[in-house]
């Protein structure tokens, strides 16, 4: 069966939920939420980098290094992966532009 963002999901609240420091998950979310958002911002642009580079192994492995620190974020945050999954599932009945306007009137 293949690895899904679910599975990664589990085992950063794992390693969140252990003790000690033996695991960079864990190294992450003790140095705070600020710090994880940090990291975040650095795996975006180096994956905005992989791609205007036209670089698709690299587009690739930094697009998993920014979807895995895109879940330490929001494990810091306390927020859950199955959360966004609802807030894009609302979305469905209605086109991006849709969605872009209707933010906009708000
Ligand atoms: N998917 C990942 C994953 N992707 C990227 N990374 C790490 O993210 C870091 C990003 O590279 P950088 O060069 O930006 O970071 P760095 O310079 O090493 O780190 P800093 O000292 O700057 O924080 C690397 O150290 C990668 O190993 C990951 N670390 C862990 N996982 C998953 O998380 C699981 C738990 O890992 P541990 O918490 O280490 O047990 C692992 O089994 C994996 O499945």
């Amino acid at each position: 069966m293949a690895f899904t963002l679910h599975d990664l999901a589990d085992t950063i609240d794992a390693r969140a939920a252990a003790g000690g420091d033996a695991s960079y998950t864990r190294k992450l979310l003790d140095k705070g939420a600020e710090h994880c958002a940090k990291k975040f911002g650095e795996e975006a642009v180096e994956t905005v980098i992989a791609a205007v580079e036209n670089d698709r192994t690299n587009l690739i492995n930094e697009s998993a290094d920014l979807l895995f620190h895109l879940l330490v974020l929001l494990k810091a945050r306390g927020v859950t992966i199955q959360e966004v999954e609802m807030a894009l599932g609302q979305r469905t009945s209605q086109s991006g532009l849709q969605e872009k306007a209707s933010r906009k009137s708000e």
